[in-house]
């Protein structure tokens, strides 16, 4: 299971430099630094540059992840060799099969890859993808698969749930982090924390956001709360209880508890502590 927290992965364009430096103090969890989508191509090199410098700085626990041009463009190689060993992660776009993340794999030994899930060949071959030895996380890019699948935004992300089921699948079956699509309106909280809570219920580690004004709901909403800490703890104590005078299963508030509740209980625990950790 994972433990560290992904609660919130705040993108950043690479050519913004004002806001690289403010993500230093901003409470994300994870930073996509971006050269693709959000950087015209006459910025492309110079985004590179500055984010070559940002990179030197100090961003705290935020795992840093670059997020490069696809290696189709005129800019994805170099972003790749560029960045290899200066980030925690590359994060590469448009990921259609698991022979595309070979291709990047080899450009950056030793780094940690993760994908973007945002196209349909790129769904339908989820586990493949997912089980490449390099990879590490997973990021829904939903705007893109809206595009693509024809479909409309709504509320309910119908359009998209054959998609968000087959990623997270593959995800769990190997041990992945998985991430959340991002929510366009970053003015509206309110459709903001439902899509939020949506996500958490489904099993999504944390939601990809677009602007600072974010940040507070998504690390509410995948942290586990106060209630659940304490449901948690005395699923443990009860478990441990019933183990100790011989049975294999506990009763707690009218509810069974075997071991595999408190397998997700630990887990629960383990990521408040890690959620502590890094406030600390
Ligand atoms: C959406 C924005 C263009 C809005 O920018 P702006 O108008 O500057 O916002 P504010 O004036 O409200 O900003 C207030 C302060 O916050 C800083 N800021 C803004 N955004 C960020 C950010 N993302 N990270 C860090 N800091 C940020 C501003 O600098 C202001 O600071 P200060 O100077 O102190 O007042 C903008 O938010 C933005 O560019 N967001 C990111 C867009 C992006 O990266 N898009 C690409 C990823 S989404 C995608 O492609 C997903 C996927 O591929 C898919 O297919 O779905
Ligand atoms: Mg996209």
């Amino acid at each position: 299971m994972i433990t560290r927290p992904y609660r919130s992965v705040l993108y950043i364009p690479a050519s913004n430099a004002r806001a690289m430096e403010k993500a230093r103090t901003l409470s994300a969890d994870a930073i996509i630094f971006d050269l693709e989508d959000a950087v015209t191509p006459a910025e492309k090199l110079p985004a590179r540059d500055l984010l070559a410098r940002a990179l030197l700085a100090d961003y705290g626990g935020r795992t840093r992840i670059v997020r490069i041009n696809g290696l189709d463009t005129e800019w994805g190689e170099g972003d790749a060799r560029a960045f290899a060993g200066a980030a925690d992660a590359v994060l590469v776009p448009k990921v259609g099969r698991a022979a595309d993340l070979d291709r990047v794999a080899a450009l950056v030994p030793g780094a940690p890859l993760w994908a973007m899930m945002e196209t349909p060949a790129g769904m339908l071959n989820a586990a493949a993808i997912a089980a490449h030895p390099r990879l590490q996380g997973m990021v829904m890019g939903t705007n893109d698969l809206l595009k693509d699948l024809g479909a409309r935004t709504r509320p309910d992300r119908q359009p998209l749930m054959a998609g968000l089921g087959l990623c997270l699948l593959a995800a769990r079956a190997h041990g992945r982090v998985i991430v959340d699509g991002v929510y366009n309106a970053f003015q509206d909280t309110a459709g903001l924390r439902a899509e939020c809570e949506q996500g958490r219920d489904m099993g999504f580690d944390g939601k990809s956001l677009i602007h600072p004004a974010q940040l507070e709901a998504a690390n509410e909403i995948f942290a586990p709360d106060a209630d659940e800490l304490d449901l948690a703890r005395r699923q443990i104590a009860a478990f441990e209880q019933a183990r100790a005078e011989g049975r294999g299963v506990a009763v707690l508030d009218g509810r069974i508890v075997e071991n595999l509740h408190v397998e997700t209980a630990r887990a629960r625990l383990k990521l408040a502590e890690a959620i502590a950790a890094r406030a600390g």
